[in-house]
C-alpha cells in the first residue's frame, strides 16, 4: 500500500516466541529492517501482541531497538479494530548482528565490553524508567552494530514471566524450590556448562519428570495446571490470561475483573 514500504530482499532471521523474523529492504527508505511476524492464535493473543506493541513502540532510546510501524497482512495499516487480524507485522530497525553470535567468536577485549555493558545498562535504566520489564533479556535479544560498537535491546519477551510464575506457585503448594538443585547447578554452571546443558534439552541431561513425581503432596488439578504453564517450549507454555481461565482457578475468575 502507499503507506507502507515495499519490502525486498527477505531473509529469514529466527523464529522466536511470537512468530517468524525477516530482515528485509523497505524500498521506501532504502534501510535494512526486522520484520517480527506475530501470528493470532486466538484475541487473547491479539491483545497481548498489541499491549506490547503498544509499549515498544513508546520506548524511544539510542539503546532499545526502535520499531518504526506496524502493518496488517499485505503490508495494509492496522484496522481500527485489529483483534480480527490473523497476523501482525511488526517493522523494527535491523542490526549488524545480536551478542550471541558475537561471543560465538570467543570473549570481546575488555574495553569493547566496557563500551558495550555501559551501553547495555544506559538502555536498562530507561526501560525500567518506563516501568517496563525486558523479561527476556539475553545475549540474542541484544542487537550491535560492530562498526560504532552500537548495543540496543530489543525483542521484548513475552513468555518468561510465566515460567516464574509457575515456579513460585509450585513453592507456594509446596514450602520448597521446585528446581533448587537445578537451580543452583545453573548458579554454579559457567555459562557455557549451562548452555550445554540447555542446547541438549531434549536428552537425559534435563530429563523431564512429572509434576506429580516431584509435587506428590500437591492435588492433581494444580498439578496439571503447573504442566501447562512449566513447559519448557515458551511456545506451548500458557499466557497470563490463558492461565487466568484455567479450571484450576474457575472458583475466581471473572475476565471482565482481569483488566490488561
Ligand atoms: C527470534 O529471532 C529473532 C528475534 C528478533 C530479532 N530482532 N529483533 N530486532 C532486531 C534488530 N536487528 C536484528 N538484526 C539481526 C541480528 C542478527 N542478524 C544477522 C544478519 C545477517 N547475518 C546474520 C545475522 C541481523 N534482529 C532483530 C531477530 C531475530
Amino acid at each position: 500500500g502507499v503507506q507502507s514500504g515495499h519490502f525486498v530482499d527477505l531473509r529469514p532471521l529466527g523464529t522466536g516466541v511470537t512468530g517468524l523474523v525477516l530482515s528485509a529492504v523497505d524500498e521506501r527508505s532504502r534501510q535494512r529492517v526486522a520484520i517480527k511476524k506475530l501470528v493470532m492464535r486466538d484475541a487473547l493473543t491479539v491483545k497481548h501482541a498489541l499491549r506490547e506493541v503498544k509499549i515498544t513502540r513508546r520506548l524511544h532510546h539510542e539503546n532499545v531497538v526502535s520499531v518504526n510501524e506496524v502493518l496488517a497482512p499485505y503490508g495494509l495499516p492496522l484496522p481500527r479494530d485489529p483483534t480480527q487480524l490473523s497476523a501482525l507485522y511488526i517493522v523494527q530497525e535491523c542490526m549488524e548482528t545480536d551478542l550471541a553470535r558475537l561471543l560465538e567468536q570467543g570473549p570481546l577485549p575488555t574495553g569493547h565490553a566496557t563500551l558495550l555493558f555501559y551501553q547495555l545498562l544506559r538502555g536498562l535504566k530507561f526501560i525500567h524508567s518506563a516501568n517496563v520489564l525486558h523479561r527476556d533479556l539475553k545475549p540474542a535479544n541484544i542487537f550491535i552494530n560492530t562498526d560504532q560498537l552500537l548495543l540496543k535491546i530489543g525483542d521484548f519477551g513475552l513468555a518468561i514471566d510465566m515460567w516464574a510464575a509457575g515456579c513460585i506457585l509450585a513453592e507456594m503448594l509446596t514450602g520448597r524450590m521446585l528446581f533448587a538443585g537445578t537451580s543452583a547447578v545453573c548458579h554454579t554452571a559457567s555459562t557455557k556448562t549451562l548452555m550445554t546443558l540447555m542446547s541438549y534439552r531434549n536428552t537425559m541431561i534435563l530429563v523431564k519428570k512429572p509434576f506429580s513425581g516431584l509435587l506428590p503432596e500437591v492435588d492433581a488439578q494444580a498439578v496439571d495446571f503447573l504442566e501447562r504453564i512449566l513447559t519448557f517450549n515458551p511456545m506451548d507454555r500458557l499466557t497470563a490470561e490463558a492461565a487466568l481461565s484455567h479450571p484450576f482457578f474457575q472458583q475466581y475468575s471473572c475476565p471482565e475483573d482481569e483488566p490488561t
